[in-house]
Parts: structure tokens; C-alpha cells; sequence
């Protein structure tokens, strides 16, 4: 099996780990300083620090050769994923495509496999998400994910070249769904954690936890997504784990708003630009999705933590 992994960030980098486990594995970064940085560090320090790059790990910027591989993987943030895209259309057209990452685009509203076909038409694509922590993955620790494909035999196929001792993959077919949870998921963890710094308790976060899943659900059916894909890995799966844990930097960044902390604007938060794009269209699909409101409200500044609470508080009493 060869493949190669495109984006030498943090979970880039750990996927890239793991799958050296089962052979070799290129492994691009866009900056040729970093690339020989890493190669020669063997560790990416900037990123995952205190992993150490197995040998069946290659570092590289030559992008012509890191796309010789059959399969390829992009990790690269969601919001950048496009400009990625049109920069290599040329090596990347017809190709097996695997997005890693999780997202809504904000100004098409579209996720990364929908990103993929639109930029290019003749890829074929694929989307590995699910609850996972790089740190966790590069560490060798077990981890199940969702590999999302709308096509059965690339998706088997996928699934077998991308399984590896501490990665267990389940397939399905429901892109719609795959790419929803996760994308979803970190709008709702930038509300946990903001209760949580706030000090709100962790009765307000169950509570937040189970009415954005709610709002997830809403929102991805209402967009074609089969039910059990958002009670799966890729669902309710990450929800528990990025709304639970401070090694989410969606987390993390909620964290600093209900303490009315700064953060540091270099780290990827997926579910900042996201929460903007649901809302959008979420409005125009006439869908109430008050948590992600909220959760723009409080990025925006227009709402502290307490009035956020209290404006969900004060909806009207219903049926769950
Ligand atoms: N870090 C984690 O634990 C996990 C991350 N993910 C997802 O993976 C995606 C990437 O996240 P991380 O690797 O953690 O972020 P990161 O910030 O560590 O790395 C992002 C990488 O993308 C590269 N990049 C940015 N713009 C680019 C462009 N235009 N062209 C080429 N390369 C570009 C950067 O140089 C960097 O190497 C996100 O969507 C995230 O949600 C998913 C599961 C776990
Ligand atoms: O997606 C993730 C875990 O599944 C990583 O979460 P963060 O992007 O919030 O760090």
C-alpha cells in the first residue's frame, strides 16, 4: 500500500504515524523548511511535539512526488481546503481524495467531499472523520473513525488501505451525515466549553451536549443525513469527546470565552468559521438552530456567557 498524507499539521502528521505502521508513507508539507526540519528532527515539533517519526516515514514539499501514491489524504484546515485544491488541480485531478478535515465552508456552505467534487468534478472522494485526537493517534493509542464514501468499492478498498493497528475504520455510504456530525460537532464544543469556564457547571453542559446533538440531528436530516450517521462515530461519537475534554482546541477556545480570556488565533478552530456558516444556512433553510446562534454571538462579542445562557433558557417551553 502506498500512501501519501498532504499537510504536515498535527493530525497529518499523526495519521501519517499510524500508517507507517503498515508501510511506507509520504508525508508533504508546503514549506520546505519544515519538511527538512522534520526530516531531520524526526519529530514535528511545531505540531506534535515528543512523537518520534518511524522510518517508514518520508517528509517532503515535492509535491509531484508525494502524489505518485495511490491514495492520498489531505489535512489541511476546511477553510483552506478549496485554495489547496485549485493550487494543485493539475496532480489532483481524477485522483482517490481522502479530506481529513471538519468543517462547513463559509462562504458556499458546502463540506469538504461537496468542496472536492466542485473544485474537481472527475476526483473521487472520500472523508476520514470520528472521534480522535492526534495526539492519541501518533501515540498508538486505539481509535475508531468513520470513513465516509459514496462509492462501495473505493470505500472498501479505503477502508482495508487506511486501517492499521490502532485505527479501526467503519464505512458508510451517508457523506451527508459524516461530514454534518463532524463539522457540527465543534460549534457545540465551543459552547461546552465556554460553559464550562464560565463556571456554569456540568449539569449545563450535559444539558448543552444533548440539545446541540438535537440541533445537530435537526440540521443534517433536514440536509439528507441518515439518523444513525449522527448517532455513530462521526456524531455523537466526537461530540462527546470534543465537548469533554480540554485537548480540543474548540474546547479550549470556549474554555477562554466563559473566562473572557484571549486565544491564541494561530491554533485551528474549525468550529468558529463553521458556526457562522450553519447559521447562515440554517436561516435560509428556515431551521432554529439556537445553540450555534449563540455560539456566534459569543465569537462576535454580542454575548457574554450569562446572557447566552439566559436567551436559551428563556425559549419557549416545548416538547423534547
Ligand atoms: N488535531 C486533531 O486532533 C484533529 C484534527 N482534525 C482535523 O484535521 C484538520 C487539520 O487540523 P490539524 O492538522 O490539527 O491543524 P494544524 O493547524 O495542526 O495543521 C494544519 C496544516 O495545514 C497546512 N495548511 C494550511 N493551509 C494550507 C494550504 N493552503 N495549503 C497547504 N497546506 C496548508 C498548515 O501548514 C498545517 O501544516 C482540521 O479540519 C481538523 O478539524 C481531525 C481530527 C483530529
Ligand atoms: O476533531 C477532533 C477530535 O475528534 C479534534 O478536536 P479539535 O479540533 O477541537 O482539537
Amino acid at each position: 500500500m502506498n500512501v501519501s498524507v498532504l499537510g504536515a499539521g498535527a493530525f497529518g502528521t499523526a495519521l501519517a504515524v499510524s500508517l507507517a505502521g503498515n508501510g511506507p508513507v509520504t508525508l508533504w508539507a508546503r514549506s520546505r523548511d519544515q519538511a527538512d526540519a522534520m526530516q531531520q528532527a524526526r519529530e514535528n515539533t511545531g505540531r506534535l511535539p515528543g512523537v518520534s517519526l518511524p522510518e517508514a516515514l518520508k517528509v517532503t514539499d515535492d509535491f509531484q512526488m508525494a502524489t505518485q501514491n495511490r491514495t492520498l489524504l489531505l489535512a489541511v484546515p476546511m477553510q483552506k481546503l478549496r485554495s489547496f485544491l485549485n493550487d494543485h488541480s493539475d496532480a489532483l485531478q481524477g485522483r482517490a481524495l481522502v479530506a481529513c478535515c471538519k468543517g462547513i465552508e463559509l462562504q458556499t456552505g458546502l463540506g469538504p467531499i461537496a468542496v472536492m467534487s466542485d473544485v474537481l468534478p472527475d476526483a473521487r472522494t472520500a472523508l476520514l472523520t470520528g472521534p480522535s485526537f492526534a495526539d492519541d493517534i501518533a501515540r498508538g493509542l486505539p481509535t475508531a473513525l468513520t470513513l465516509a464514501c459514496a462509492g462501495t468499492g473505493l470505500g472498501e478498498s479505503l477502508q482495508h488501505d487506511l486501517t492499521t493497528a490502532n485505527l479501526r475504520l467503519y464505512r458508510t455510504t451517508d457523506t451527508i451525515g459524516a461530514e454534518l456530525g463532524g463539522a457540527l460537532k465543534n460549534v457545540m464544543a465551543i459552547a461546552c466549553g465556554t460553559v464550562m469556564g464560565a463556571g456554569l457547571g456540568d449539569s449545563a453542559r450535559a444539558a448543552l451536549m444533548t440539545r446541540g446533538y438535537a440541533e445537530m440531528q435537526r440540521f443534517a436530516l433536514a440536509c439528507g443525513a441518515q439518523p444513525e450517521t449522527l448517532a455513530g462515530l462521526s456524531g455523537f461519537g466526537d461530540l462527546t469527546l470534543t465537548c469533554t475534554s480540554d485537548l480540543s482546541r474548540n474546547y479550549r477556545l470556549g474554555l477562554s470565552l466563559g473566562r473572557s480570556e484571549a486565544f491564541d488565533p494561530s491554533v485551528t478552530v474549525e468550529g468558529a468559521a463553521t458556526a457562522y456558516a450553519v447559521v447562515a444556512r440554517a436561516e435560509e433553510m428556515a431551521i432554529d438552530m439556537p445553540i450555534s446562534r449563540c455560539v456566534t454571538g459569543l465569537l462576535d462579542g454580542a454575548l457574554t456567557p450569562d446572557a447566552a445562557m439566559a436567551q436559551l433558557l428563556a425559549r419557549p417551553l416545548k416538547e423534547e
